[in-house]
């Protein structure tokens, strides 16, 4: 069944149990500083793997001990509850 994207309603009320993410352009964005470039790089391998397990991957960037990631749903043309479920995961990893 091929994923559908949410309502901006739908996207509003997930996001309260998101308070660490936020919309920009359309897409599910966090904003994150490690320790150090290796510490970056350590949790940006981990995501890799969920993102792996969900088939469900991240727009994202690194700079030294910053990490920017966007998620949307690029065969929905927006926001899906894959999204969330990959939020969820990258939140799993950081506590
Ligand atoms: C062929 C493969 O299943 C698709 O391209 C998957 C891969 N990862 C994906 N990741 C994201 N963010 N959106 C997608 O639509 C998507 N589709």
């Amino acid at each position: 069944m091929p994923v559908t994207r949410l309502t901006e309603d739908e996207i509003g009320l997930q996001l309260e149990a998101f308070s660490n993410w936020d919309l920009r352009d359309g897409k599910l964005c966090r904003s994150l500083q490690f320790t150090d470039f290796s510490a970056a790089f350590a949790f940006m391998t981990r995501v890799a793997q969920a993102a792996e397990q969900l088939n469900h991957h991240p727009e994202w960037s690194n700079v030294w001990n910053r990490v920017e990631i966007a998620l949307t749903t690029h065969d929905a043309g927006g926001i899906s509850e894959l999204d969330f479920a990959l939020a969820g995961r990258i939140e799993a990893l950081l506590h």
